[in-house]
């Protein structure tokens, strides 16, 4: 390869690898797979060894991703928390035990095993024995602090070290990981609420430890195995530490070993691999490390990992099962990806049925196709991929995939990003589009919201007031006011016309969503139909086939629409904004209804209803709420992050529902 190329494939390298990077460190996703990735990497590092001259300090072979993200105080740590040098063959692995040999001629080499934990990493600080603080690696010098959610996250971690042992300050650093059994208990909620599903345990923990708003009822847990800053500096080998941290009374390694020379630290490795399935946590690999810290610190760093470490990482396994369909899920930023539906098939020590197929182009060069008998592999452990097909078993009548065709038929208005493999969903933040939506929201056959005209719109979006239609439920007359024609008087009247549309029939607000192919009559017969829009939100597609005029292409769009984390993100706080979306007829006085005489006490966080919007139904259905529990409380409503209610309920022995018991026993 010539210079000039060089250049180019290392400029496209650099490019993909910070595109992943940001996936994966600061959005909790992945669009390829590690080994992929690592792939790349390696490729790069190749180019910048034959091209010294263009080597940069930014190249991503020179530091670690960066998890930080906006939305969290910056702490400093106090010794560089850094990546490791990974290989996935043995021959490179024994070339790390050669160059550390180069570097101590005279010593038999003596290293820990460990398992490599696929998670997030993690830096505590404990002070005189407390928990001081949570950091994520972030760029490896600061990182984000996260205290708050690893302390409400993570009950398995202790906020006082057992003991007196300990030093004035230690940083120890670990991983944060969820278990499986947590994370199929979030995901098959979320299959129950027609969510899109969380990846991987390691995507959901990374999005978990970096939610604004605390953790959110979900459990992560803990294995620490690394020492930072010390102080006093007491320990002499990482085994000695080892047995510090479980003395400690912290979560730490089930097994770890330590090797004379590297044909012992081979032979724990294989152990490491039969054993690892039995693991709560996910391994990705084998940790070496040199065990002694004098020698680990002559041996000294690269940009971004130890000399004295390496990673050995695990070969994928495989399995060929059939593909039974293609279908798409669309994330949190309208990107639609394609997604494998598989005949149930043993891998890893988990149950698969369900695989990545990333893009467009990757069903293409596979040429995958429904139908297909297919080889799959867990790659890295965890999100398992479609590696190739069995063509010898590939049905007489099948045909390529047409992933264009395919969404144009499940009435997906998605477009392919420019110079990208993925599609998305068309123009989220286009201004112009914005504008139309809020002129539909707002138009007589939807909200019939007064005053809100297309000037009015216009300036609202231009002013960067309102980006969608939720907005327009805080705006207030203060900043109406500097707006062109906009006098007290008028602004006033404006905010009133935008509460008054909270109480509209549901059908209007249904109407105004634009759920694509709903219009204001499919709307009326929805409503009609489920006498609400929970019950829309929570339909299949079948249940919604059952409402007269409503055909398979709408019943779709439908199910893609409310599957779209960033329209759910919009319905759920139009919601909390009080709007009306049940359709039952006021109670009567005098009228039995099924609350009636009824006390209810709310407690944690409920799946669509705000708290206001549950009170609300719960007076409407003749009950009444209190805020605290007691034998003459006849339900309590619990959500995620109940607390202390929830238990006092168990002990009275008050009947406790979710909300699906809930709306079911108010509109029966
Ligand atoms: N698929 C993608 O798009 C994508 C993008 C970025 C990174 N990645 C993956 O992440 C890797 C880079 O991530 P990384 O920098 O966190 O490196 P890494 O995961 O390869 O290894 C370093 C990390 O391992 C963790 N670790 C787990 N067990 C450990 C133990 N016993 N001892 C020491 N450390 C232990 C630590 O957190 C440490 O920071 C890549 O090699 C790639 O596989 C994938």
């Amino acid at each position: 390869m010539d210079k000039s190329e060089a250049t180019r494939r290392i400029r496209e390298l650099r490019d993909t690898l910070a595109r992943h990077d940001e996936l994966y460190y600061r959005q909790g996703t992945l669009e390829i797979e590690d080994q992929e990735y690592d792939a790349l990497k390696r490729e790069l590092a190749a180019l910048e060894a034959e091209f010294p001259e263009l080597s940069t300090d930014t190249s991503p072979t020179r530091h670690v991703g960066d998890d930080r993200t906006e939305g969290f105080a910056k702490v400093k740590h106090r010794e560089r928390m850094m990546s490791l040098d990974n290989t996935y063959n043995e021959s490179e692995l024994r070339e790390f035990d050669a160059r550390l040999r180069r570097i101590f001629p005279d010593r038999e080499l003596g290293y820990v095993v460990e398992p490599k934990i696929d998670g997030v990493a993690v830096c505590l600080t404990y002070e005189q024995g407390r928990l001081v603080r949570a950091v994520t690696r972030g760029n490896g010098v600061e990182g984000d602090d996260i205290t708050a959610n690893v302390r409400e996250g993570v009950p398995a971690l202790p906020d006082r070290l057992a003991g007196d042992q300990w030093p004035e300050i230690v940083e120890i650093r670990g991983e944060l990981y969820m278990t499986l059994t947590e994370f199929q208990r979030i995901n098959t909620e979320r299959e129950e609420k027609q969510l899109p599903l969380f990846a991987n345990p390691r995507n959901l923990t990374a999005g978990t430890v970096k939610q604004l708003a605390g953790v959110g009822g979900r459990r992560l847990e803990i294995v620490l195995y690394g020492l930072g800053f010390c102080q006093p500096r007491r320990f002499g080998k990482q085994s000695e530490f080892h047995q510090a941290v479980r003395g400690w009374g912290l979560p730490t390694l089930e097994r770890y070993w330590t090797a004379e020379g590297i044909d012992e630290a081979w032979a724990c490795i294989e152990k490491l691999d039969t054993l690892r399935h039995e693991f709560t946590y996910e391994t990705d690999g084998a940790v070496i490390k040199l065990d002694d810290f004098a020698l680990q610190a002559e041996a000294g760093a690269t940009a971004k990992s130890p000399r004295w470490a390496i990673a050995y990482k695990f070969a994928a396994e495989q399995a060929e099962t059939l593909l039974e369909k293609i279908d798409v899920q669309i994330g949190r930023t309208g990107a639609v990806t394609p997604v494998a539906y598989l005949s149930p098939v043993q891998l890893a020590g988990t149950t698969v049925s369900r695989a990545t197929l990333h893009n467009e182009d990757e069903i293409a060069r596979k040429d995958i196709r429904p139908g297909d008998t297919v080889v799959v592999q867990k790659a890295g452990e965890i999100i398992p991929q479609v590696l190739r097909v069995v063509t010898d078993k590939r049905p007489a009548d099948s045909q390529p995939f047409d992933f264009a065709a395919f969404l144009q038929e499940k009435g997906i208005d998605a477009e392919r990003v420019p110079g990208q493999a993925f599609w998305r969903l068309k123009g989220r933040d286009d201004p112009a589009l914005i504008r139309r939506k809020l002129k539909h929201f707002a138009s007589k056959p939807c909200l019939d919201i007064e005053n809100l005209g297309e000037a009015v719109v216009d300036q609202l979006v231009t002013q960067g007031l309102v980006r969608d239609p939720a907005d327009l439920y805080t705006l207030t007359v203060e900043e109406l006011l500097p707006l062109e024609k906009f006098a007290q008087k008028s602004s006033e009247n404006l905010v009133a016309a935008i509460a008054a549309s909270r109480d509209k029939e549901v059908w209007r607000l249904v109407h105004a969503l634009g759920i694509p192919n709903v219009g204001a009559q499919s709307a009326k017969d929805l409503v009609a139909h489920f006498h609400g829009l929970p019950a829309i939100m929570r339909a299949s597609a079948e249940e919604l086939e059952e409402v007269d005029g409503i055909g398979g292409i709408v019943a779709a769009s439908i199910r893609t629409f409310f599957e779209d984390e960033a329209q759910l993100d919009l319905v759920n706080r139009l919601i909390a904004h009080g709007l009306r979306i049940e359709e039952e007829p006021p109670a009567e006085a005098g009228t039995e209804t099924p609350l009636t005489g009824k006390t209810v006490v709310l407690t944690g966080t409920l799946p669509t209803l705000s708290r206001d919007e549950a009170t609300a139904r719960i007076e409407k259905a003749g009950g009444k709420t209190s805020s605290s529990v007691s034998k003459k409380t006849d339900y309590v409503l619990a959500g995620e992050s109940a607390g202390s209610k929830l238990e006092k309920a168990r002990k009275l022995g008050v009947e406790i529902i979710d909300e699906d018991a809930f709306l079911k026993l108010i509109n029966p």
